[in-house]
């Protein structure tokens, strides 16, 4: 029997929520895989205090199933954080931003002492950099960005239409082979404008439960 790659992602988030504990917050991201984790989540919500969330789709999704969602700035500490990736490395570090969540992702996932990242198997990757890293710039810095970006030797691509829950843009870089995540993501970020990009390198997964044919795989 072989499954399907949404099956996966269900098999993977569902398995997240034996990391979850009592009267806690819950810290949860973006994307097609957490909100089969927000489905999971309302099945125990009974369980938490409620969530803090990391963009407005989760957040209607949290609040559709009666789950409270707390402002960051009324939380001092999270035990764990939930969410997908792009791309992920042995070394757990990833491509997160296919949705345009990167900033607020990066933000709630850094309150967190754990980071769970749920993914089916087609996001593991020896090397980051096939998918386009997603960065997050401020609207008058779009075509100033896409120049520093050229000079790092990536190849960017104004992400046409998409404003962020922050009002911002997204260049999306093509034809990087990241050699460095943890350097890349630096210096990304120093560009002025680079509000923050999509490598979550220097804060990495603690902890990567993959949906594929076995059924979950853990990786601490
Ligand atoms: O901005 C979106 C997020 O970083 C997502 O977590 C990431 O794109 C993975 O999404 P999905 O679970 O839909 O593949």
């Amino acid at each position: 029997m072989s499954f399907s790659q949404d099956e996966k992602k269900q098999a993977a988030a569902e398995a997240a929520c034996k990391f979850v504990l009592n009267d806690t917050i819950v810290g949860v991201g973006t994307g097609s895989t957490v909100n089969y984790f927000i489905d999971a989540l309302a099945s125990i919500k009974h369980k938490i205090k409620g969530a803090v969330s990391s963009s407005e789709a989760s957040t209607k999704r949290l609040k559709a199933h009666g789950i409270e969602v707390f402002d960051l700035n009324e939380v001092d500490s999270l035990d764990i954080y939930v969410d997908g990736a792009d791309e992920i490395t042995e070394h757990k570090h990833m491509i997160k931003g296919g949705g345009a969540a990167l900033t607020r992702e990066k933000i709630v996932s850094a309150v967190a002492k754990t980071f769970v990242c749920i993914i089916d198997d087609t996001k593991q990757v020896p090397i980051l950099g096939s998918f386009p890293l997603p960065v997050e710039v401020i609207p008058l810095a779009r075509s100033y960005v896409a120049r520093e970006i050229v000079k790092l030797g990536g190849d960017p691509e104004y992400r046409m239409g998409t404003v962020t829950d922050n009002g911002n843009h997204i260049i999306d870089v093509h034809n990087l082979s990241i050699v460095d995540p943890i350097k890349l993501e630096s210096q990304l970020n120093q560009i002025v404008g680079v509000v923050t990009n999509g490598l979550f390198a220097v804060r990495g997964a603690n902890i990567v439960l993959i949906g594929d044919e076995s059924g979950v795989t853990e990786i601490n």
